[in-house]
């Protein structure tokens, strides 16, 4: 709702209620036009205040009633009443005026805003277009280019950058409302005709063309086919070309498209999913209510690789004391080097001081005495990790926690390593670790619901997503990442290319397909992996067929690309051949293709035609098969769970939601029928064995994917 008073005499201020942003639900805006209509017609009013209580001016349209039917006055109308009003009207924007809340400050005549507020519009990230006459506005106001900028990307914007685009008149660092109400009081009488954003001329610059050419260029190159990044650019260019009403039809017709669109909805539905996984929960029910996390002001790193390194940086970042070890003392050096760098370049980007005396470095595991919590980043390699977790056991001061970043690796293992298993738990960060968002919290059967809480806590600081799962072999995302990689490997074997296939992914979405990513995060990591399973045996030292192990398909191609030294980029050398070792651009390289066929000759393979459905079907349905399988074994405790990790560890696109969420979107009757269909056609593959969480789920009806928690509870406590 919305709260009319009389402040200082004459002015109407007019606060918006609905905790905790202010949204502009049903009764926001019903509230609204009413205390525009009371303010009008009392003559004591002389002029109107419009802001948010605690302390948030509007955090846009009521996402949540989206889903629904819309009832209560339509926004458009309202702001249009706002801006002709014949009293001034000025916006007192404090903490947050997004989407529509500054879209409604748009129609205010005025706008002051705190030193500290954000603004912006940000319905693109949600699969729409600022459509309360935001991209008519707002180019009228800040001209087409910093408009296109802000539509388009979405990205929220300071006070200080919102006075210098023109977007406020005024930034405050007092109370917001006072000057706000002493501004109105001021402007009381003068005249507003000026003050109507809507009547403004569009600032035209001299190729319209040109430059909407290039912005849609940019927009179609990085949105990897998401449609709301051009609607915006198609509303913006209604604005510079038409006259106003006619450019609001435009905005409306765009929105009517995009709001019914399944990326609206994925979008949205990832907007909720991350702040679901936020409130994470194990399954004895520990969450947040029940278990608070222990103060952390010291924190160790151990091993300075790559992974190390962005672990600290990230860590130095948010002002933490860290310790960071490193027993090589060539290492040492050069990890030094490398984090000062990236911590001062971090620093001259974001305009602050570099935060390179937070860190202390030492070549001795004895320097982690007294920290409270310690994150081992060393070689994934169970014996050395084993050693490094008893010797943190037997050093470290009583309670500190111990964090692995193992990517796959046993948690329970270490913990059993140390003396209070309890106090362990994994931090998977993803690489770079300084820009990767991603962090899987790991809990161990031993974990304490503290220990999880703390790891959370201090991935929120870092401004990380973090995302509870439960300890299995490869966690939440690497795990589902095996079978799909398999069917890659399995589709080369069957006529496919690397680049066909990494083709069909990169279309669906995904900023690099499958061999291209293998490339760069190196053919030998798997191959360790392999190999330490058993798997990946030399075809002269095997006993078995190449082609199978345990009586299961397997395809050697990635094993016999390592034995030639191919190790992805790194080596100039993968899937792909690059200019030079370390070069990123992936070139088509006629010795694979001609390994390949030599290859299908020897194992009597007929290569056939394969298309991007089958592509797409069976290395995404495979992926989703063994997401059912987390959900079904409690890995995961819901379907936000991995379709966050997917879209902020693993390049899932966004737009389609995830891939839980995209299995509902193609309906998991569909999913499962293609998955038997793949199953009798390649029996001695299991992963393309239907998981009995997705039979359950297509015999209930195929639920949404909203409730499949209460399905999966059933069924687990049907076991
Ligand atoms: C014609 C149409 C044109 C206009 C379209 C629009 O305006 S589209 C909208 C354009 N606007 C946006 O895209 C802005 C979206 N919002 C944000 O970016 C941030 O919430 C924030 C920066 C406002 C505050 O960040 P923060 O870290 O302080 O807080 P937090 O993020 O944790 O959220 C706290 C709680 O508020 C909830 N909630 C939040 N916003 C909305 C909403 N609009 N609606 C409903 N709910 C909303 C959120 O789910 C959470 O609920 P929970 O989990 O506690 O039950």
């Amino acid at each position: 709702m919305a709260l009319f008073s009389r402040v200082s005499g004459s002015v109407g201020l007019i606060t918006l209620q609905n905790p905790p942003v202010n949204a502009l639900s049903a009764a926001v805006r019903q509230g609204i036009v009413d205390s525009v209509k009371r303010a009008l017609s009392d003559p004591e009013v002389k002029s109107v205040v419009i802001c948010g209580e605690n302390g948030v001016f509007c955090g846009g349209a009521d996402i949540k009633e989206f889903g629904g039917n819309m009832s209560g006055p339509p926004l458009i109308p309202m702001i249009h009443a706002i801006e002709a009003a014949n009293k001034p009207v000025v916006a007192a924007i404090e903490g947050s005026a997004l989407g529509g809340g500054l879209e409604l400050a748009l129609g205010c005549h005025y706008r002051i805003a705190h030193s500290k507020a954000r603004l912006g519009l940000p319905e693109v990230s949600l699969g729409l277009l600022p459509a309360a006459g935001g991209t008519q506005r707002l180019p009228r106001l800040i001209g087409v280019p910093a408009a296109l900028d802000l539509i388009t990307t979405g990205r929220h914007i300071t006070a200080a950058e919102a006075l210098q685009l023109g977007i406020v008149d005024q930034v405050t660092k007092q109370s917001t409302v006072n000057a706000a109400v002493n501004f109105a009081l001021n402007v009381a009488e003068k005249p507003l005709d000026a003050r109507r954003i809507s009547t403004f001329p569009c600032p035209h610059s001299s190729d319209l063309d040109a430059l909407f050419e290039e912005a849609m260029q940019k927009v179609q190159k990085s949105a990897r086919g998401a449609i709301a990044p051009v609607a915006c650019v198609q509303a913006v260019r209604a604005a510079a070309t038409q006259p106003y009403n006619q450019g609001m039809e435009r905005e409306k017709e765009l929105m009517a498209t995009l709001f019914t669109s399944g990326q609206a909805r994925a979008l949205q539905y990832c907007f909720f999913a991350q702040r679901a996984v936020g409130k994470w929960r194990m399954p004895n029910g520990a969450c947040w209510d029940t278990s608070k996390p222990r103060p952390v002001h010291k924190v160790a790193v151990i091993g300075l690789g790559t992974m190390g390194r962005g672990i600290l940086v990230a860590l130095a970042q948010t002002g933490l004391s860290v310790v960071a070890v490193e027993t090589q003392e060539m290492q040492l050096m050069e990890a030094k080097q490398a984090v000062s760098g990236m911590l001062e370049r971090g620093a001259k980007r974001r305009g602050v001081v570099p935060t390179l005396h937070n860190i202390t470095y030492s070549q001795n595991i004895k320097s982690v005495a007294e920290v409270d919590l310690v994150i081992e980043a060393v070689f994934e390699d169970m014996a050395l990790k084993e050693k490094v977790f008893q010797q943190l056991s037997a050093v470290c001061k009583p309670g500190t926690f111990l964090c692995t970043n193992t990517s796959a690796l046993d948690i329970d293992h270490l913990a059993s390593q140390t003396g209070n298993p309890e106090l362990v738990v994994g931090m998977h960060f993803f690489a770079p670790a300084h820009v990767m968002k991603l962090l899987e919290v790991v809990y161990g059967p031993r974990s304490s619901p503290q220990a999880v809480a703390t790891a959370m806590h201090l991935g929120k600081k870092m401004g990380k997503i973090g995302v509870a799962v439960g300890n299995c072999r490869g966690f939440v995302g690497n795990r589902m990442l095996k079978p799909y990689i398999e069917q890659a490997f399995f589709l080369l074997e069957e006529g496919g290319t690397p680049e066909k296939i990494d083709q069909a992914l990169e279309e669906f979405g995904f900023p690099m397909g499958v061999f291209k990513m293998s490339d760069l995060s190196g053919l030998d990591i798997g191959w360790r992996v392999r190999k330490g399973d058993g798997l990946a045996e030399s075809s002269a030292a095997s006993q078995q067929s190449p082609r199978i192990r345990d009586g299961r398909r397997y395809s050697p191609l990635g094993d016999l690309l390592c034995e030639q030294g191919r190790f992805g980029q790194k080596t100039g050398h993968g899937w792909y051949q690059y200019d030079k070792p370390g070069s990123q651009l992936a070139r088509s390289d006629p010795w694979l293709h001609s390994f390949l066929e030599g290859y299908r000759a020897q194992h009597g393979l007929v290569a056939r035609r394969i298309d991007q459905q089958e592509v797409l079907e069976r290395c995404l349905y495979v992926l989703i098969n063994e997401g059912f399988r987390i959900l079904e074994d409690g890995i995961a405790s819901g379907p936000e769970d991995i379709d966050i990790i997917y879209v902020f560890g693993y390049g899932w696109p966004r737009h389609r939601g995830g891939p839980m969420f995209y299995a509902g979107m193609v309906g998991l009757a569909k999913v499962l029928e293609r998955l038997e269909h793949y199953h009798q056609a390649h029996p001695d593959v299991p992963y393309l064995q239907p998981c009995s969480l997705l039979r359950r789920l297509v015999a209930s009806g195929s639920p949404p994917v909203n409730t499949w928690k209460e399905v999966i509870k059933k069924v687990r406590s049907q076991l």
